[in-house]
């Protein structure tokens, strides 16, 4: 339910009730807070039900007292979500279109002199991000309907020299426009890459996959300038150093102009890497070996056609509404999953001794995917014998990794779970401990959960990174009582609307925003 603010007595009410739950957080008595403010329980009272005005003085000192910041001001958007715990959720959810296949197409977009039109994109902040950064260089975009679908429309000539640098600073995937501008730029400037806090991830494999097509790149104060001489197919095979997704679609970008043949070895086969050849190819793009590590692409040098394409529905959100069943111990259908992308989570679920049933497969709409409906029945489960650990496609997704270590703590046992790759990620879900979980931080790389986990409702700051501040979300589904938590925009960066569906299966989620 999306939660405005309205009147002097709107904010006044609201703003008791957060007081009143940080409270409780804290297990302080009305008695107890109006002590230490120096003031009376009554006032105190008075504060809770929105009866009392309050000065950002005591407002202040209200905080300070509970070590919680009940309102924020100075930060305009920040939004955050009060949930109530503890109930089941029933009934069917549709999976959307993924962020990453969204993101790489509106890049290779750039590739077609024609016209592009993307169905059912999701409408989350990270496509909101590269659309801003493709309008400041002159590209036209509008969404057609409401079903999303998205016309993009190029110019003759971009404006390379206009582009909206604080968008593109706000995401990685700008790094995506190196492979398709060094086509016809021979030099040209890109704002430093950035996105969620993961610790170090470096931008070097780009570098070294594009240098072959005669790509050079310095880094120099905020921006990267890049040189081209005039590309040339590479004279060998582009062997990549690590079987990296937006580097393989880099790659890729680079080779769809190429008026000759380029073979990609070590390329990553995963979800997003496999739209965009699909993509490619309706526009007339020769790839060989798509969903495999090794791609041999026989470019266009120019691409100028319409064209309308569909991309996938995303294996990470589709996880993220099964580990919402699981977390909840509900029965929910998870329709339109890409169940191509989920099978070996479904694998280890299976052995950790979760029941599911799955429909027939479908095609997606790209007719390639296969999809299916996952319906996730209520399971008793037991931590697996060995670790949980990513690896590139076909293994378990590294995005799904954290999902583990929530779904860890719903289950008998202790579970290791092993990010080898990110040097941040899993140290975010020992946030997990506030609402009850035992998640002991082994190394940056690895935690070790005991479960299963007597939830309980707390308030969480999002951490800085989108699937652990999920993954935080569906935990407080889980807890019993009132939970905060704040800051949700970095849930926006990859998901459409998350509370608000999750509150068509019953889940208790109001939506607030900062005063
Ligand atoms: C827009 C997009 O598509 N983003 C996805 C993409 O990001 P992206 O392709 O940008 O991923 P990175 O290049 O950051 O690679 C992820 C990390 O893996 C390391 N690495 C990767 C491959 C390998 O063989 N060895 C290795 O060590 C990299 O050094 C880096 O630290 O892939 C990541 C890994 O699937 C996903 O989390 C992101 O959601
Ligand atoms: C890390 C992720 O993506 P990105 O590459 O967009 O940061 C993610 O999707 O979890």
């Amino acid at each position: 339910m999306p939660d405005t603010f309205g009147s002097t007595e709107d904010y006044l009410r609201r703003i008791g009730t957060l007081i009143r739950d940080a409270r409780k957080h804290r297990g302080l008595t009305q008695a107890q807070l109006a002590e230490t403010l120096g003031t009376s329980q009554s006032a105190v009272n008075r504060i809770e039900r929105g009866q009392q005005n309050l000065s950002i003085e005591m407002l202040t000192r209200v905080s300070d007292a509970l070590d919680s910041q009940i309102v924020s001001l100075g930060q305009p958007g920040a939004m955050h979500l009060r949930v109530h715990g503890g109930a089941k959720l029933s009934g069917s959810i549709d999976v959307k279109t993924s962020k990453n296949a969204g993101v790489a197409l509106l890049c290779a977009s750039l590739l077609n002199r024609g016209r592009t039109v993307l169905r059912r994109v999701a409408r989350i902040e990270e496509v909101n991000r590269i659309l801003e950064v493709l309008e400041s260089m002159g590209v036209r975009y509008r969404w057609l309907n409401s079903d999303n679908d998205l016309e993009i429309v190029p110019p003759v000539q971009l404006k390379l020299d206009n582009i909206n640098a604080a968008a593109a600073r706000r995401t990685r995937s700008i790094i995506m426009f190196l492979g398709p501008l060094l086509h016809d730029h021979p030099s040209f400037a890109l704002p430093y890459a950035g996105g969620c806090d993961l610790g170090t991830r470096t931008v070097e494999p780009h570098m070294i996959a594009l240098r072959p097509f005669g790509l050079e790149v310095k880094a120099t104060s905020g921006d990267y300038h890049a040189t081209v001489n005039a590309p040339t197919p590479p004279s060998r095979p582009i062997v990549l150093t690590e079987r990296g997704d937006t580097v393989t679609e880099n790659a890729i970008m680079a080779a769809a102009r190429i008026d000759g043949i380029t073979i990609i070895r070590n390329a990553s086969s995963n979800y997003m890497v496999q739209d965009l050849c699909f993509y490619l190819q309706k526009l007339g793009v020769d790839i060989e070996g798509v969903g495999t590590t090794t791609l041999k692409i026989h470019g266009q040098p120019i691409i100028d056609r319409d064209v309308d394409y569909a991309p996938a529905e995303d294996p990470i959100e589709a996880m993220s509404l099964i580990t919402a069943a699981i977390v909840t111990e509900s029965k929910i259908t998870v329709t339109r999953a890409p169940i191509e992308f989920l099978e070996i989570e479904l694998a280890v679920l299976q052995e950790m001794g979760l029941k599911y049933e799955l429909s027939e497969e479908y095609p997606a709409a790209n007719g390639h995917t296969r999809l299916a409906d996952i319906t996730v029945l209520p399971s008793v489960l037991r931590a697996p014998i060995d670790k949980i650990h990513p690896m590139p496609f076909p293994g378990l997704n590294l995005d799904n990794l954290p999902f583990f270590a929530l779904i860890a703590a719903c289950a008998n046992g202790a579970t290791l779970v092993h990010d080898w790759v990110y040097e941040k990620r899993a140290i975010y879900l020992t946030e997990l401990d506030k609402l009850g979980a035992r998640v002991s931080l082994m190394d940056p790389h690895r935690v070790r959960i005991e479960g299963p986990t007597h939830w309980s409702g707390a308030e969480v700051i999002c951490p800085p990174a989108l699937r652990p501040a999920v993954v935080i979300l569906l935990a407080m589904l889980a807890a019993k009582g009132t939970s905060v938590l704040r800051n949700v925009n970095v849930i926006h960066r990859g998901y459409e609307q998350l509370a608000e569906r999750l509150g068509k299966l019953g889940a208790q989620i109001e939506i607030f925003g900062d005063v």
